[in-house]
């Protein structure tokens, strides 16, 4: 079993426990149920820069990240660095995120949220919205075309913009949809942790033209979003680079600085 499959069957477990202790019903009563949704992707058409900034405590493949900020904090840091989004990660086992990272990081921000989170189920799209996320992600490697026009169409129902992520053709090729918003190529392979933007390079000219393009995962330095600029992504998704520093609002916004003299 890699490690992707490990997350999806602990992903199950939490589920059923997760609907016995919080019924759809009450999710829907969320006061954020009623928030209006703010648009990651048309941030993203506009941007000079396009970073998605994410709060990432630990992962599979770098373990301990920064388990000492406060999410609230990070947020607010982000949000002064002018990035278009934030993305956070939602799962406790694994990156040692939660649900309430979500809400007090939405507390803290006007700046769209993306939840992330391998999303299995229509449930956790209604977590999504009732903890205040603007955006949802769908991971192509563990979801059929099926599955991904449901979900995307639900979420789609509720306000939500969709990310779907991709890290090879055969991927991309089952994907493609109109209940999609962005298309992201993941240039990490969440089953070996080998990480290159190479693998955005060569998805590019894949991606229809109607799709916002994001590059996700191992970018650290402006000269990587540079190129892949060449390549039309409009979005780039950077958590690591950002949370290994004892202030990622500082460090994001020198890299932001950094970028806008380069483009
Ligand atoms: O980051 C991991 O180790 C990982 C392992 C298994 C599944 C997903 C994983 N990461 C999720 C992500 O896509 C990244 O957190 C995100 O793209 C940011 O990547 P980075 O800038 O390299 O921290």
């Amino acid at each position: 079993m890699n490690i992707l499959d490990k997350i999806i069957a602990d992903k199950h477990k939490e589920l059923v426990l997760k609907k016995l202790v919080v019924p759809v019903s009450q999710l829907e009563q969320a006061a954020l149920f009623e928030r209006e949704n703010v648009s990651l992707a048309q941030k993203l058409k506009v941007s000079n820069t396009g970073i998605i900034a994410e709060h990432k405590r630990r992962s599979p493949s770098k373990s301990i990240i920064n388990q000492g900020l406060n999410v609230q904090d990070v947020a607010e840091g982000y949000e002064n660095a002018g990035i278009c989004g934030m993305s956070v990660l939602t799962d406790g086992k694994y990156f040692g995120g939660s649900l309430d990272d979500l809400l007090y990081a939405r507390a803290a921000v006007k700046m769209p949220l993306l939840r992330k989170e391998f999303v299995i189920d229509e449930y956790q799209i209604l977590e999504a919205k009732a903890n205040g996320a603007d955006v949802i992600l769908l991971i192509a490697a563990v979801l059929d075309r099926e599955q991904i026009k449901t979900l995307s169409e639900f979420a789609k129902n509720l306000g939500l913009e969709v990310l779907l992520e991709v890290h090879n053709e055969a991927e991309l090729e089952k994907s493609i949809m109109p209940s999609l918003d962005m298309l992201g190529v993941n240039n990490r392979n969440l089953k070996t942790f080998e990480v290159s933007t190479e693998v955005s390079k060569k998805l590019s000219e894949k991606i229809p033209s109607e799709f916002v393009k994001v590059s996700e995962s191992g970018i650290s330095s402006v000269e990587a979003i540079k190129e892949l600029k060449e390549f039309g992504y409009k979005g780039f998704l950077i958590g690591e680079n950002f949370m290994k520093t004892d202030n990622p609002g500082e460090s994001a916004m020198s890299f932001v600085k950094k970028l806008e003299i380069k483009v």
